[in-house]
């Protein structure tokens, strides 16, 4: 038995083959004997037992473009498997790059990431934790929701340091809707402008930020896209009942602009090494 190998049903996870480090999982190369043109990866959860929760059985049979598609959840011995759609980059890859984007661009990836999350809301589905690393970017350059309905599988605290979260969850643990679409403001934010509206160099610095749109609301600095930047002005509010909700986001993302067909990104792999893209 080769042991940098795991099969299981259908598939070959390649244990050399590590894509990805994460706070709660290790996101592996993975095969699909029967198939291997598709390309797959394997999110290994370790010393952890699939709960006896719903989100897990449902989450198979989800499939919507704009989230990661999953194919298995696997317990094996002590560990969770999560075999998935390999996705080409991520928005935090995106994010080192820097590149300037012209409004059409950044509304049609603010209209992707929200039509992945209302179907995940719609499947009643939790998108845990909406940040960079969790939106992934596939071949066809279309954007696509990750670890959604995972939160049953973590075995660290949520209050880990979250650039991303809302006011609520530091302030009272309180998990809606809304934190996701402070999360989104905040995204979209740091695309239009290279940053987040805050210095992240020690923990204290997020509950500073979130402390000061308490008292002032954000002004966002002068730029060429005022639509998106009406829209990112009424995502990144302090008060959750203040901000505008996913319904009325889709409304106005609809009612006002057309989706073009241009290419968005200019994609870097995820990958180091060009031959993690092809099988051994
Ligand atoms: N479906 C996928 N396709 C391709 N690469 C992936 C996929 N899922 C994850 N990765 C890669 O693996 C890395 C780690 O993913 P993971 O989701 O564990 O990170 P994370 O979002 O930081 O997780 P956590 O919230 O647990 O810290 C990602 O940054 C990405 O580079």
């Amino acid at each position: 038995m080769n042991s940098s190998i795991i099969n299981i049903g259908i598939y070959q996870i390649l244990l050399n083959r590590v894509i990805g480090q994460g706070w709660h999982s290790t996101t592996y190369l993975c095969i699909n004997t029967q198939q291997i043109q598709i390309q797959l990866v394997a999110k290994i959860y370790s010393n952890t037992i699939i709960p006896d929760d719903i989100e897990i059985s449902k989450i198979k049979d989800l499939n919507h473009v704009n989230i990661v598609q999953i194919y298995e959840v696997y317990q094996h011995n002590k560990d969770v498997i999560v075999i998935m759609e390999k996705c080409y980059s991520s928005l935090k890859n995106e994010l080192k790059q820097q590149n300037e984007y012209q409004e059409s661009e950044l509304l049609k990836m603010l209209s992707q990431i929200l039509l992945g999350y209302n179907y995940l809301c719609n499947s009643g589905i939790e998108m845990n934790d909406l940040k960079p690393t969790n939106i992934m970017i596939d071949h066809n350059e279309i954007i696509k929701l990750s670890n959604y309905g995972m939160k049953c599988l973590y075995k660290h605290s949520d209050m880990e340091i979250r650039a991303y979260a809302a006011p609520e969850i530091f302030f009272s643990n309180e998990q809606t809707d809304a934190k996701n679409i402070f999360s989104l403001g905040l995204i979209m934010y740091e695309l239009l402008f290279h940053q987040l509206p805050f210095n992240l160099r020690q923990n204290g610095d997020v509950i500073m930020f979130l402390q000061k749109i308490k008292k002032v609301k954000l002004l966002l600095p002068d730029n060429n896209c005022q639509r998106i930047s009406d829209l990112i002005s009424k995502m990144i509010l302090f008060n959750k009942s203040e901000r505008i909700n996913r319904e009325n986001l889709g409304e106005i993302l609809i009612q006002n602009f057309k989706r073009g067909n241009r290419r968005i990104f200019s994609i870097q792999p995820i990958a180091a090494r060009a031959d993690d893209y092809s099988y051994p």
